[in-house]
């Protein structure tokens, strides 16, 4: 199967600063991976050269076979779904902050109805009743699910997470992992969380700018 994400040989550097050093690995469609490695490793500097957030000084990305450039870095962005760890959701109450993305021309098509807002909530094991709260009263873990919700209202096929199960109870990260069992779902994780290692197929550690792969 080919490689959804691929980087070959990605150096990336700041002010003569080597962030990523030579960095290379592939991620088939539908594998589950983890990114792990000490605070100030990389692992940020990865998820943000793949968003086209951070230009590599040597060495190339790849998405779905195509050099990641100022042009195919919008298929990208419509691919994948980046969720941090403060989430913003930008808007006055959680129905409208998950309606947010399908106002724009791009995904109006897919503007999903009240029926499917409450599904993928229930999914993810949060409230339907969230659906008409104001965002300001939203609890950093609830963002984190809401984020991911829209991601998956948006039809994203593949998820780049930063550590957003840390603020998550045992029965809301159940939810979230099996949201992730999809086999459709690509899935690169930064996480420290055991219960991660042992679910994520393939392992990366990041060492001073530097990836092995350890499984
Ligand atoms: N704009 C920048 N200028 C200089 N150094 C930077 C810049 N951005 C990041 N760095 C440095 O690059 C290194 C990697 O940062 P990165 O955020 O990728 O690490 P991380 O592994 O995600 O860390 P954490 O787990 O703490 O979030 C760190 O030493 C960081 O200080």
């Amino acid at each position: 199967m080919p490689a959804v994400i691929r980087f070959d040989e990605v150096s990336v550097g700041v002010d003569g600063k080597n962030l990523l050093s030579r960095v290379s690995f592939s991620l088939r469609a539908g594998e589950k991976a983890l990114l792990g490695g000490k605070s100030g490793s990389g692992k940020s500097t990865v998820l943000k050269t793949l968003l086209g957030m951070r230009s590599p000084t040597a060495g190339v990305v790849y998405f779905n076979g195509q050099p990641l450039n100022p042009i195919t870095v919008q298929n990208i962005r419509r691919c994948i779904a980046y969720i941090g760890q403060e989430p913003v959701l930008g808007a006055d109450t959680v129905r409208n902050a998950l309606l947010l993305p399908f106002q724009f021309k791009a995904h109006r098509h897919l503007s999903p109805p009240d029926s499917r807002l409450k599904d993928v909530l229930q999914r993810l094991r949060l409230p339907v009743g969230l659906l008409s709260r104001d965002c300001a009263g939203i609890s950093g873990g609830e963002k984190q699910r809401l984020a991911l919700a829209r991601g998956l209202l948006l039809q994203k096929t593949v998820y780049l997470l930063d550590e957003v199960t840390s603020a998550l109870d045992a029965e809301s990260k159940q939810a979230v992992f099996e949201v992730f069992a999809d086999p459709q779902l690509t899935l690169l994780a930064v996480a420290h969380d055991p219960d991660w290692l042992e679910r994520s197929q393939t392992v990366f550690e990041m060492h001073a700018g530097q990836m092995t792969r350890t499984r």
